[in-house]
């Protein structure tokens, strides 16, 4: 489709028609998207972050819905104010759209959009739409939250704390692996790559037993570790065994002959909090969230900083097959 500037006045109103009225107006803004800028209410403590889904890098339009993919694309960029202490308060969002874009796939993207704000919260406070010249449908987004916390950080691992996910890995990697090879997969791991959670609903309980050293797995386990591990100069043992391996997980694997370990490792967009702890603080997060599993422990730093686990993280600019 064509984005002139003409054709582009008409399907923003029709594009922003697709989300729920409450969700283009009112919340933290004075005034939303039509006029040169979004106007918006004073917050506490303003946390911001910004995302890109790129056809072809994050997608490809054939494995998902427009509607799968709106919600996953907001999801995506809101999950940073889940593992950052802060609500959703505005998603901006800008389009580049290749000539072989058709509308109604944009009219699902922002039911999509919708989706995903009528779940975590926060208006669609505007964003831009420009024709591109490429082939490759590319979404980038802008959230603004407020903090209801201070900001855990990457940085505050300490040797003897334990490192912990929300929830089971690697089922996002599955679903990917399946999508790409045209396998048939159970619903679970191809739910968890279209349509995964942002923790939202865990992040309080963790901010409630004093956590402070989190972030989402957006990369994969081994990488996300290796994060932690540079920003907090430690180092991080990895401990992937059988009981952290969904049922379903494993099925596929043995079925494709697959290392679920590594893929648990590799990962990558599971969406999941990582974060550390005390044996005590688990205790009481556990309660609250049984969810949880115990991924690794810190260690003073040594000559690696992740060991015990070897699965290739995604890493832009490398080639990487599931
Ligand atoms: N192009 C960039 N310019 C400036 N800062 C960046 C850029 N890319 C990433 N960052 C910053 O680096 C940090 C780590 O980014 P990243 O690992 O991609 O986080 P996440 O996986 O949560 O999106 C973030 O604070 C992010 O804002
Ligand atoms: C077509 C396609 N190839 C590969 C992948 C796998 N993949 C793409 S990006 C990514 C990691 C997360 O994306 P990134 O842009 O690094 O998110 P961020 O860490 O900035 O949150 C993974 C596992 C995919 N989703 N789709
Ligand atoms: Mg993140």
């Amino acid at each position: 489709m064509s984005a002139s500037p003409y054709r582009e006045f008409h399907l923003i109103e029709e594009l922003l028609q697709q989300l729920p009225h409450h969700r283009r107006q009112g919340g933290i803004l004075k005034t939303g998207a039509g006029d040169d800028a979004a106007a918006l209410h004073t917050l506490h403590s303003p946390v911001v972050t910004t995302d890109t889904q790129r056809e072809g890098v994050h997608f490809q339009r054939a494995w998902l819905t427009g509607r799968q993919l709106g919600q996953k694309a907001a999801m995506v960029c809101l999950s940073d104010l889940a593992a950052s202490y802060a609500t959703p308060q505005a998603l901006f969002i800008n389009l580049c759209l290749p000539e072989n874009t058709d509308q109604p796939y944009l009219l699902d993207l922002y039911r999509g959009f919708g989706d995903a704000l009528e779940t975590y919260g926060g208006v669609l406070a505007g964003g831009n739409i420009s024709s591109s010249r490429e082939n490759d449908l590319a979404i980038d987004l802008f959230a603004i939250g407020e903090g209801y916390a201070p900001m855990p950080l990457r940085s505050n691992a300490r040797p003897g704390e334990l490192l912990c996910s929300s929830g089971y890995l690697g089922l996002a990697r599955a679903g990917l692996h399946a999508l790409m090879h045209g396998h048939h997969a159970p619903a679970s791991l191809l739910e968890a790559f279209r349509a995964p959670r942002a923790r939202f609903d865990a992040a309080p309980i963790l901010h409630t037993a004093e956590v402070t050293t989190l972030m989402d797995i957006s990369d994969g386990l081994q990488g996300d570790s290796e994060k932690i591990a540079s920003a907090s100069g430690v180092s991080i043992e990895l401990h992937i065994a059988q009981e952290h391996l969904h049922p379903d997980l494993r099925e596929y694997a043995t079925q494709h002959h697959l290392d679920p370990i590594a893929m648990i490792a590799g990962g990558g967009e599971d969406y999941e909090l990582l974060f550390t702890c005390s044996e005590q603080q688990l205790k009481s997060i556990r309660t609250k969230l049984p969810t949880v599993q115990v991924v690794g422990r810190i260690l003073p730093r040594g000559a690696q900083p992740v060991t015990g686990a070897a699965g290739a993280s995604f890493v832009h600019g490398v080639d990487w097959k599931p």
